[in-house]
């Protein structure tokens, strides 16, 4: 069971956001995505999810193409994406009972998710009955990740899942995470978090220019433990920041 991306290559206009991109992440794997703003890690997420068509190579999910097995792919796969669209006229309970239809769960069985996952992330179980219009960005990231895992996926992919959560909310995540990765599923997820990273994370992928400037162990990464992921990132990384940037105008 894996992810294998093969030649992943992807331009926006004129400008290549991917280029030949090659990884294979492996069942029982927490793979996280690191870079800058703009380098294109939701562009790879979305390609593997199949929102985005890249220009060139190949997707194989769980041992399985996209062109003739993308329904069976679809309906082992779980995301949260970057802009987490959800049905706002829906209340958070209504949504999830839609997305268990949605994947065919039998209602018995998705009533005690839905119950679980919803105590588990939500104190207050009246704003569940209320429409998700007037959720702050946080309850609709939570129900948005309650949505993605409700179906047990095999392979997971969140992206940016702890912007927007309380600190109570990000531990419980890592939790899932952690737990979820133990049962031998394919976690993959991109994030600016480094601190939430750092504890969930079994391997690292640093994308710059359109390559993967690193893929490997979080072990690996971070020198046994002798740097923290973020010291690793910034030297990766550092040298490649433009070295001319100035804001000393602010200190006059
Ligand atoms: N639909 C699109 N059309 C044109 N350009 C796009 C499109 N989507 C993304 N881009 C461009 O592709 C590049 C990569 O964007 P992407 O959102 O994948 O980056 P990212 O690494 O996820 O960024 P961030 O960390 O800021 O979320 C950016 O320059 C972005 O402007």
């Amino acid at each position: 069971m894996s992810i294998k991306i093969k030649g992943l290559s992807k331009t926006y206009g004129k400008k290549p956001v991917l280029q030949e991109l090659n990884l294979t992440i492996e069942k029982g794997q927490c793979y996280c995505l690191l870079g800058k703003n703009g380098v294109g890690k939701s562009t790879f997420l979305n390609c593997i999810l199949d929102l985005v068509k890249p220009d060139a190579g190949s997707v194989n999910l769980l041992d399985k193409n996209y062109s003739q097995h993308g329904y069976e792919i679809k309906q082992n796969l779980g995301a949260l994406c970057e802009d987490n669209p959800l049905i706002e006229e829906f209340t958070g309970l209504e949504y999830l009972n839609f997305v268990a239809k949605l994947y065919r769960l039998p209602t018995a069985e998705a009533n005690e998710r839905i119950s679980s996952l919803t105590k588990y992330f939500f104190s207050d179980q009246e704003s569940l009955q209320k429409n998700m219009a007037g959720y702050s960005t946080g309850m609709k990231k939570k129900v948005g990740i309650a949505a993605a895992i409700l179906h047990k996926p095999d392979v997971l992919l969140l992206d940016e899942p702890f912007t927007g959560l309380d600190p109570i909310a990000a531990q419980l995540l890592v939790q899932l995470i952690r737990s979820y990765r133990n049962a031998n599923r394919i976690i993959l997820i991109s994030s600016h978090d480094l601190n939430y990273v750092e504890r969930v994370a079994t391997h690292i992928g640093v994308l710059n220019d359109g390559q993967m400037m690193y893929n490997g162990s979080v072990e690996e990464f971070t020198m046994n433990g002798k740097n923290l992921i973020d010291q690793a990132l910034f030297q990766l990384l550092l040298p490649h920041h433009n070295p001319e940037a100035n804001i000393d105008w602010m200190l006059t």
